[in-house]
């Protein structure tokens, strides 16, 4: 099974190659409280917060397997963990974050509502800098429910939307979600993981356009798939590999 999972992680998406990064505050959120995920720039943890991106007492047997697997195979860079916090301005590196020490303190990142340990969004992602993709390894919790006993849709695309957004923002910078569009092909169990897939397609302009998978662990049932738009917002900001620097 895990030769399986290896192997999708690896030629899920063979049609998929390469991409940067970047993060977002648009025009229209001038005057809003800052929105931030621009800075693909550092996936860097140095004086962070939780990481929440570690592995747990609630992750089941795929999901360490896999995260075993990812792990070993960012030995050599090819893809690298990323770090993920319960506040979208904890992902921005030192210098980036100390131009919003003004932002309130009271958000929460969406996909880390919770601080209990396996209800909700388990999830980690690795980037593979070079093929533009991002594999996250999912196992959607209880308090995820949809019909009963699978995760309902909307955090499935919430997790999808978080994945490709990564890649846009990789690839990027500073970007937004214009449109996601998923065909749900298959209800995913709650307590499963599953593997979401996502890459650059191609870049046009502002446009970053991906698409993304999401299959179960031996890649055989394929649970969405998905395409997304992503408008780039500040085009002064976009970097490429930067944010792969440790
Ligand atoms: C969080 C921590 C991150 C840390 C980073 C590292 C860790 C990575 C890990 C994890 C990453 C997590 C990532 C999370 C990701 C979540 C993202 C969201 O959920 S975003 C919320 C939902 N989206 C909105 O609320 C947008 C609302 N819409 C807007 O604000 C605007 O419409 C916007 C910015 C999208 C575009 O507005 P304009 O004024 O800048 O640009 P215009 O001129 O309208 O469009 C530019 C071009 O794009 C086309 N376009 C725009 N929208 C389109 C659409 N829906 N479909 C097709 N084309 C569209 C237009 O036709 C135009 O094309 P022509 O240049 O004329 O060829």
């Amino acid at each position: 099974m895990l030769r399986g999972c290896v192997s999708l992680a690896r030629g899920l998406r063979p049609g998929l190659r390469a991409a940067p990064h970047g993060a977002w505050p648009g025009p229209r959120l001038a005057a809003a409280p800052q929105p931030f995920w621009g800075h693909t720039a550092g996936f860097s943890q140095l004086g962070r917060p939780k990481d929440f991106a570690l592995p747990n007492p609630s992750w089941s047997q795929d999901m360490m397997s896999l995260y075993n697997k990812f792990a070993e195979m960012a030995k050599d860079g090819t893809w690298k963990r990323i770090p993920s916090y319960d506040r979208s301005v904890d992902h921005l590196p030192e210098r980036v974050r100390q131009a919003f020490k003004e932002v309130r303190q009271d958000t929460r990142f969406f996909l880390r509502n919770t601080d209990a340990e396996g209800i909700g969004f388990e999830y980690v992602m690795f980037l593979n800098p070079t093929e533009k993709r991002i594999v996250c390894l999912f196992q959607p919790g209880p308090y995820l429910e949809g019909v009963s006993g699978f995760a309902h849709g909307g955090s499935i695309a919430a997790i999808i939307d978080s994945t490709v957004g990564g890649c846009a923002i990789f690839a990027a910078g500073k970007v937004m979600t214009a449109n996601l569009s998923i065909n749900y092909r298959n209800p995913i169990p709650l307590g499963s993981v599953v593997l979401v897939d996502s890459k650059v397609d191609r870049i046009e302009g502002r446009k970053v356009f991906l698409s993304c998978e999401v299959r179960n662990v031996d890649g055989q049932t394929l649970h969405a798939e998905a395409t997304a738009l992503f408008i780039q917002l500040d085009t002064k900001t976009s970097q490429q590999q930067e944010a792969c620097s440790p």
